[in-house]
């Protein structure tokens, strides 16, 4: 086991102080989830919950809120900025956080270094130590902004996630070779808060396997890019609980198509089970994509701990 996957195994040790770190309390107005790459796509499920818990909220890269935030939000007076940064160094998510504070704006940020630069510029900071060997690829402290945005947003998550979570992992981090077969086209579907997270199941595949993937809602799959399914495919579809049903016929059209289907709480060529049907739900599912990336990049013979063209931190110069 390389130190990527181990990473990815030995997360849940960290689990609990995200689910018990104190965090601030918000007042009304809309929240701004900023971030860069995985951070980014922690921030849409975050946004997601905000909703959800019936508080404005939208997502917004890090580069473009510092840089055309009028793009993103017309009035920008009655706002809360949510900065998520593993490193707390990323340039763009900083310069979010530098420019939310020149303009009155509120900053938190979730970060997994103490004395970084969005620890420093932000109004306040929810810390959220992890492990210590994480490289190149974020895993384990996704998880952990995941949970504690997803707390942040109100969203009850408790503890037995952690138990939870290990069982999609198990499942997922067993698929064999001649399950893939070579496939080398990958697509991930996930509605609502699942969207970020099916984007970071496609990020993590990328950034660990070279391989081609891409991210789309369910029911806007059939709109165009289903084309594309053949012998070579393989999907993996985050079932939404609620819509489970017209998803999994979504599946079945992909199979018909010789698509391959991983269902991840719902119907496929493997099924996973998930307990959780609320929110928790994409915290049960992410340590699960993250093993699926490492075990493609296996299949392909590829390095995880020096991802080609990475680095554990963008800074520009
Ligand atoms: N290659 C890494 C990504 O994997 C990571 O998601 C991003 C955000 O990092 P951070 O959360 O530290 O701001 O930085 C780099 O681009």
């Amino acid at each position: 086991m390389n130190v990527t996957e181990r990473v990815i195994v030995e997360q849940f040790a960290y689990w609990e102080g995200a689910i018990t770190a104190d965090l601030p309390a918000l007042t009304e107005g809309t929240v701004v989830v900023v971030g860069c790459g995985t951070s980014y796509y922690l921030a849409q499920a975050i946004a997601s919950a905000f909703n959800i818990g019936g508080r404005n909220a939208l997502a917004v890269p890090g580069g473009e809120w510092a840089r055309r935030a009028s793009a993103y939000l017309a009035k920008r007076d009655d706002v809360c900025v949510v900065a998520l940064s593993r490193s707390g160094e990323s340039t763009e998510t900083v310069q979010a956080v530098d420019y939310s504070r020149k303009n009155g704006i509120r900053t938190i940020a979730l970060t997994c270094e103490k004395g970084s630069s969005i620890d420093v510029a932000a109004s306040e900071t929810v810390y959220l130590p992890t492990h210590g060997e994480e490289g190149v690829v974020m895993t384990s402290s996704a998880s952990l902004m995941l949970i504690a945005g997803l707390r942040l947003a109100g969203a009850d998550i408790a503890s037995s996630i952690t138990e939870l979570a290990q069982k999609p992992l198990a499942q997922l981090g067993a698929v064999d070779a001649d399950f893939v077969n070579g496939r080398g086209h990958f697509v991930y579907l996930g509605a609502g808060a699942h969207y970020g997270i099916a984007a970071e199941g496609a990020l993590k595949l990328q950034e660990m396997s070279l391989s081609y993937a891409q991210t789309f809602h369910p029911m806007e799959y059939r709109h165009g890019p289903i084309s594309l399914i053949d012998e070579n495919s393989l999907v993996v579809l985050l079932y939404s609980a609620d819509t489970a049903a017209e998803e999994a016929k979504l599946a079945k059209e992909i199979q018909d198509k010789g698509g391959k289907v991983i269902g991840l709480g719902g119907p496929g060529d493997i099924s996973i089970p998930l307990a959780e049907t609320g929110l928790a739900r994409v915290i049960e599912m992410l340590p699960a994509l993250q093993v699926f990336g490492e075990r493609i990049a296996q299949f392909k013979n590829l390095d995880t701990t020096a991802p080609r063209h990475l680095t554990k931190v963008v800074v520009l110069s």
